[in-house]
């Protein structure tokens, strides 16, 4: 559908892309990624015709873009750009019957296949309801959707949209990313779209194409070339790192509070870590096993970990790490795990733990707590959830530091 040779784009003597060579098959989704002023937008531009290539072609199925006549190239290719369109007073439906301008003749007269077109068009993006609305009075949610029916109606076989979810609240910004994967997947259109949110993009995307420093740094599929480096290297991320498993962007906390020791198991620790993180504790952690949501989860937030292979049982030496890890917490927290047969060790750490006289919060009800604990649990502070566990702890936590000052 579209392949790049050796393409430079720019504006006048100011190369913005070197050399970029990519081809990408029909009905395929890329995304251009890259931080603000890389040049996503101009490559876009560039691949639209509306700016002359500095050097190398554009081929669009097979012919070169510079030699192709603009009616021609209108009726395969569609474009979405951030501009903000100010059509005087013309409804949705007028807005989007101007993407037939490519099928109607020099007056521009709609036949009823024109008027079935834009009707398919409104139907594809749910927005049948805003046709007789004036396209000034949408919100920018609506108009995007209308926007994006006007380059539907037109029929193209490949569609360029420049930063299509910007200013779109996460309902619109759904909708519209799901209008833009089923026209890959069900109309075999292709999509070329520069997007700012790498998890999106990792979703959606079949390729993506990594823009940075004055050329393409990566491309591919983002199964291969999105991952925590490549991302951080793209965006020169500090105090930040991209979680390319669970495709989120993590904050890095410098851990001043705590630490604290968490024992987790088959996930019950998630939202805890995530919300102690976020707090600013150091966190510790044991026995967590590999594979298990905890684990990970742990390893990227920077806790200090003993793990086990998943599914195996925690040796003796495996509990003396924990044990001595723990012996540097100020509060130890039983995350309220299930009791299974892999994880019996992670039981006997918070029986250590209140023998020691350690201060142990649990999220476990105080019913729960008697079952697994016996006569220790009346040690032990049960909270109703994460937040309330985090408010004990904070609250603790300041009441260990002010002695600590005042004897200093
Ligand atoms: N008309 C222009 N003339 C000269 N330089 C321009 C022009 N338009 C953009 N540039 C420059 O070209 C470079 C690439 O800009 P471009 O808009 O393509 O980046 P982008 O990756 O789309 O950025 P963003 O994510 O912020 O939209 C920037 O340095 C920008 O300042």
């Amino acid at each position: 559908m579209l392949e790049l040779e050796k393409l430079s784009v720019g504006y006048g003597r100011k190369i913005v892309l070197s050399e970029v060579n990519f081809s990408l098959e029909e009905g395929r989704f890329l995304s251009l990624l890259g931080p603000n002023g890389a040049g996503k937008t101009t490559l876009l531009r560039t691949l639209t015709g509306l700016q002359p290539a500095l050097s190398g072609r554009v081929l669009i199925l097979g012919q070169d873009l510079a030699r192709m006549n603009r009616a021609k190239l209108a009726r395969i290719q569609a474009v979405v750009l951030t501009d903000r369109l100010t059509p005087g007073l013309l409804t949705a439906y007028e807005v989007t019957a101007l993407g037939r301008y490519p099928h109607t003749g020099f007056l521009g007269k709609l036949g009823p296949d024109d008027h079935q077109a834009v009707s398919r068009a409104l139907e594809m993006v749910e927005a049948k309801g805003l046709a007789e609305r004036f396209f000034q009075r949408l919100s920018d949610g609506e108009k995007q959707k209308i926007i994006l029916a006007r380059a539907l109606a037109q029929e193209p076989k490949l569609i360029l949209l420049d930063e299509p979810t910007v200013h779109l609240d996460l309902k619109h910004r759904l909708e519209v990313i799901s209008i833009l994967r089923n026209l890959c997947r069900d109309l075999g259109i292709t999509v070329v779209a520069s997007l700012h949110d790498v998890d999106m993009a990792s979703r959606l995307s079949d390729q993506v194409a990594l823009i940075a420093e004055g050329g393409l740094a990566d491309f591919g599929p983002p199964e291969l070339v999105l991952n925590d480096s490549s991302v951080a290297r793209l965006y020169k991320l500090e105090g930040a790192r991209y979680d390319s498993r669970l495709g989120v962007m993590e904050l890095e906390n410098q851990g001043k509070r705590g630490p604290v020791f968490v024992v987790p198991g088959g996930g019950s620790a998630t939202s805890l870590l995530r919300l102690l993180h976020k707090r600013g504790f150091a966190l510790l952690c044991g026995v967590a096993h590999q594979g298990d949501m905890d684990h990970h989860l742990a390893s990227v937030l920077g806790a200090r970990m003993v793990s086990v292979p998943a599914f195996s049982r925690a040796s003796e030496k495996d509990l003396d790490n924990c044990l001595e890890l723990m012996n540097m917490a100020d509060v130890v927290i039983d995350s309220g795990f299930e009791l299974g047969m892999a994880n019996q060790a992670n039981r006997d750490l918070l029986i250590r733990a209140l023998q020691k006289g350690k201060q142990v919060f649990s999220l476990r009800s105080d019913h729960e707590a008697k079952e697994m604990l016996g006569s220790l649990s009346a040690n032990l502070v049960c909270c109703k959830n994460e937040l309330d566990l985090a408010r004990e702890i904070s609250a603790y936590n300041h009441a260990l530091v002010i002695p600590k000052k005042q004897s200093a």
